[in-house]
């Protein structure tokens, strides 16, 4: 089942909360929608849901405008955040519900919870209440409901927000293995970069009320359409530099061992430039030679972050894929090995440039 969005726009009390948004999204895609807390993400899955009104554009869904059809009859089903439990219903009964409401053949409601159940860890929780589980498992319950379910859409709002760190990793592989072996189209909203760039087909990123892209996950990293997403995505985060354009050399002076060699003529002076961690490296020198201090050094086990000042007050994040021991203060010399972006004063992409080499 695909579905589009066309000029979609809500205000609450007129303040706006979403301004024109457009999407299409395939039918059996995992289409995720991140951005930062208050953006939007939810109010988008629940004028999708049916459970707010949109106050202008279409919504449809396999072609067919939805935007009056009441929540019960789109053919969706839901995981939310604060999604209710019946209370009074068992664990296996609230995940049961909608499927015997539906007429589904009881063996078959037998094996699809009995499925849901494993999926999410709960077998041995299926009497309980929803009183009785803790949030986390709650939320299990709601997502179990979900997977259970026999509708084609899915929407799912940071399903896996309450759970830990080594069940949120395997819930992640198994929502993303189901959904595929379903054929679902999957809406999952997060604010988890990773959770995004790891699960889905097509991320929508929000910001500001708007789309500030749409891509894939790859097409996203490598080609951020503006400052925000760049800032998004990636961890840990692009390094945004100030840097200025010399015609004459049609280069980007960062310092003097940091230039970007540009193909394209640039007209004003000043440009923020991104450099992804991974796209600097350093060596070691002695006293007052380099262009750079070490101030700051994290041990991740396989890699080590490391923060330095460059000399013109500018601080750098670089990583290592090695386990680096190395001084705090110890002078050095950064240089390129990579891409980086140039962004204009309105922050939108200029272009994704190769940095020259060390001079
Ligand atoms: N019923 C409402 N009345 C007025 N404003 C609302 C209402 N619901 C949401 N908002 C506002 O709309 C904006 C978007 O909220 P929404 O819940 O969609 O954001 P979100 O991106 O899902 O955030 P989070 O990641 O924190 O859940 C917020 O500024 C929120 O305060």
């Amino acid at each position: 089942m695909s579905i589009e969005f066309e000029n979609i726009s809500k205000t609450y009390d007129q303040a706006p909360v979403l301004e024109s948004i457009n999407a299409e999204i395939a039918s059996g895609e995992f289409f995720a929608v991140v951005g930062p807390s208050g953006c939007g993400k939810s109010t988008l899955l629940r004028m999708l849901a049916g459970l707010i009104d949109i106050t202008s554009g279409v919504i449809k869904i396999n072609g067919k405008q939805v935007n009056a059809l009441p929540a019960k009859n789109r053919g969706l089903t839901m995981a939310f955040q604060d999604y209710a439990l019946f209370p009074f219903l068992s664990v296996e009964d609230n995940i049961a519900f909608g499927l015997k409401a539906r007429k589904m053949p009881i063996e078959e409601v037998k094996k699809r919870v009995d499925d849901a159940l494993e999926m999410v860890d709960l077998s041995d929780f299926r009497e309980r209440k929803p009183k009785d589980l803790s949030g986390g498992q709650r939320q299990r319950v709601a997502l179990a409901r979900a997977i259970a379910s026999d509708a084609k859409i899915c929407l799912m709002d940071e399903p896996l927000s309450n759970l830990d760190a080594q069940l949120r990793a395997r819930m992640r592989s198994e929502i993303r293995g189901l959904q595929r072996k379903l054929g679902l189209t999957l809406i999952y909203v997060t604010h988890d970069q990773v959770e995004a760039m790891t699960m889905a087909d097509h991320i929508m990123v929000l910001n500001d009320h708007q789309v500030q892209q749409i891509d894939t996950p790859l097409g996203i990293y490598n080609h951020p359409a503006n400052e925000f997403v760049a800032n998004f995505f990636g961890t840990p985060q692009i390094n945004i530099l100030s840097g200025v354009y010399e015609a004459n050399d049609d280069q980007i002076v960062i310092d003097h061992d940091l230039k970007l060699s540009i193909t394209e003529k640039l007209s004003r002076q000043n440009y923020k430039i991104g450099i992804r961690p991974n796209q600097l490296d350093f060596t070691a020198v002695g006293p007052g030679k380099g262009n750079a201090t070490i101030s700051d050094l994290s041990n991740l086990g396989s890699q080590t972050i490391v923060s330095a000042l460059l000399d013109n007050g500018q601080t750098v994040r670089i990583i290592k894929e090695e386990q680096l021991l190395i001084d705090d203060q110890q002078r050095i010399k950064i240089f390129s090995k990579g891409t980086a972006f140039v962004f204009d004063p309105d922050k939108k992409t200029l272009a994704a440039v190769s940095l020259g080499s060390p001079i």
